[in-house]
């Protein structure tokens, strides 16, 4: 068996949500809207401080299950001349999605994510994305996110649908490398992250 089709765990499975989709429920101490959310690991090449030529990508609590973010292209960033690279743009995207479940208080991880290119963008520019929750079928949480360029109301640079799934802590401890897990688990402020994740912590 290819690695590629390893446990055949969602393979082909859509990016619709099922006809028996529960609407989102934003948890009751999910921050407020308007909250800036932090970085969920300070080493995370989306949202952290710690990666020199991460994204550092800042999203805040929108209404309902939504949230907003905004990203600086940078040089480091590029994939042709003065433009940022695609698969940067799906990261921003991915991370921005990946934020949702700071208000659904779920640990989850990207399945399945797609992502529509629609106009470059330059490095310099500042990408405005916005992100909603579209479902929750058992473990999967279906998303839905563009990012725009030019201001918050600027046109359509990307766009992408996304399925994540939900996932224990186990997740992380089990899989991850020991020295960044043993390291992650003596910090006090990321296991306080990780437990505003949980559904009762
Ligand atoms: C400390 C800080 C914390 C917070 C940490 C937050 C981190 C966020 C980081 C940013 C986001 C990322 O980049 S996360 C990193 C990138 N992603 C990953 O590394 C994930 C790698 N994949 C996996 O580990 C696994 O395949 C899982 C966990 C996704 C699924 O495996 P599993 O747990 O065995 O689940 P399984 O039973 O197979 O499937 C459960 C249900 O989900 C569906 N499903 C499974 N995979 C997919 C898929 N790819 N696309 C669609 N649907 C799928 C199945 O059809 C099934 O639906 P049904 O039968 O129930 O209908």
């Amino acid at each position: 068996m290819s690695a590629a089709t390893g446990s055949d765990s969602g393979v082909g499975a859509a990016l619709t949500p099922p006809p028996d989709v529960a609407s989102p429920v934003r948890h009751p101490d999910a921050p407020a809207p308007g909250t800036l959310l932090g970085a969920h690991y300070d080493q995370c090449f989306g949202c952290g401080e710690g990666q020199l030529h991460g994204l550092h990508l800042e999203a805040r609590a929108g209404e309902g299950v939504t949230v907003t973010a905004e990203f600086t292209v940078r040089p480091a960033h590029q994939g042709a001349p003065g433009l940022a690279h695609g698969g940067v743009l799906a990261l921003a995207l991915d991370e921005t999605l990946g934020s949702l479940n700071w208000l659904l208080r779920v640990i989850a991880v990207t399945g399945r994510l797609e992502t529509d290119f629609v106009r470059p963008v330059p490095v310099g520019a500042t990408l405005h994305l916005e992100a909603r929750c579209t479902g929750v079928a058992g473990r999967k949480i279906y998303g839905s996110a563009v990012g725009r360029i030019g201001g918050s109301d600027g046109p359509v640079a990307v766009r992408a649908d996304s399925v994540f799934i939900e996932v224990k802590l186990e997740h992380f401890t089990k899989n991850g490398r020991p020295q960044e897990i043993k390291a992650a688990l003596a910090d006090p402020d990321q296991v306080k992250v990780a437990r505003a994740f949980e559904v009762n912590p």
